[in-house]
């Protein structure tokens, strides 16, 4: 009944990996000559799958939550969904340096759990698990290439990456304290584990390995786009149509596009206008900023419905690990 395709499949991995490779070959040879490709390949990482993986949390939602296509059960949804956007959004405006922490945390998480729910932990292992993963993933573009990402923090919440304690100072030891938690964090994990995660152990080992050449090595925005587009997003997107083959309703991947066309497309219209609005058309770390921002005022409600669908699922098979 099953879907078996999941970003682990031996041919998407494949994949998957060698899109990494390359990006890490590409990068280390000339890593900072990337930056004038950066804003173009975080584009078009966003468009192919990134804004697409969230853009049918509306049918997802109506399978977890039982709604109707009436009236009062769409209100429900979209209400919700937007009134999380709108408080989200009004923090940016009042509290813009709390927004930005908050969204690296709920960041930290929600990458974490797409990439290590498949270990089955309990709950709170597993919760400190994808945090440390998060911590990984988003702690060592950072400390990689301050640099970089200071004008981008400084646009999206006035916050001043350059004094952070140790960023310019001792980022080696910082880069290598980032891997060395999350190297810890599996290992701990693995006690607590299923004993069928042993070779999830390995496979986690590589893409520890793999994720820290390409965070390491590759302008941050391009590293970003490779795993936001080539791991989390298509491996969510691999989900749901396992998740709706689950429900008795399969879907192929031309449906999930079709499906998925029209709100892939509003929120690039809201871009348009933020840009407009702020007068950044051309002003590259402004946009970046605003193209950050809109994606972390989706990422709450995305994030409550991905966690709903988890939750589902470790309901329904507590134990299998695939
Ligand atoms: C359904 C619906 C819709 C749609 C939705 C969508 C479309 C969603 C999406 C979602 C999404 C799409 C999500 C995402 C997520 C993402 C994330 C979560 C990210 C993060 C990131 C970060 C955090 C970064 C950081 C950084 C920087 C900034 C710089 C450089 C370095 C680094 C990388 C560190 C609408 C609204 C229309 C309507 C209603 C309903
Ligand atoms: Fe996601």
């Amino acid at each position: 009944m099953h879907n078996p395709v999941t970003l682990r499949s031996p041919r998407i991995y494949g994949s998957v990996l060698a899109l990494t490779l390359l990006a890490v070959a590409v990068g280390a040879w000339g890593s900072v000559s990337l930056g004038p490709w950066a804003l173009g390949v975080l584009f078009v990482a966003v468009v192919l799958t990134g804004m697409p993986h969230g853009a049918i949390d509306h049918l997802v939602a109506a399978r977890l939550w039982g709604l109707d296509p009436t009236w009062a059960d769409q209100a429900k949804f979209y209400g919700g969904y937007l009134v999380l956007m709108a408080l989200y959004g009004a923090l940016w405006i009042v509290a813009p340096a709390w927004s930005l922490g908050l969204f690296l945390v709920m960041t930290m998480y929600h990458f974490g759990q797409a990439d290590l729910a498949y270990w089955r932990l309990p709950p709170l292992s597993a919760r400190l698990l994808y945090l440390s993963r998060g911590l990984f993933l988003l702690g060592l573009p950072i400390v990689a290439f301050p640099e970089v990402v200071a004008p981008i923090f400084e646009a999206m919440g006035g916050v001043q990456l350059l004094e952070w304690p140790g960023v310019t100072t001792a980022p080696g030891a910082l880069f290598a304290g980032l891997v060395a938690q999350h190297l810890g964090a599996l290992g701990i994990g693995r006690l607590g584990a299923d004993p069928s995660v042993d070779w999830a152990l390995g496979r986690e080992a590589t893409n520890v390995a793999v994720l820290a050449a390409l965070f390491g090595l590759v302008h941050p925005l391009v590293a970003f786009a490779v795993f936001f587009g080539g791991w989390h997003a298509l491996g969510h997107i691999l989900e749901l149509l396992r998740f709706f083959r689950r429900q008795g309703d399969a879907m192929s991947m031309a449906q999930f596009y079709r499906e998925a066309f029209l709100f892939t497309a509003i929120p690039f219209v809201g871009l348009a206008g933020l840009y407009a609005a702020t007068q950044s058309f051309g002003l590259e770390d402004q946009m970046v900023a605003l193209l950050f921002i809109l994606i972390a005022i989706m990422t709450l409600p995305h994030m409550v419905i991905v966690e709903k669908m988890y939750r589902e699922r470790e309901k329904g098979a507590p134990q299998a690990v695939s």
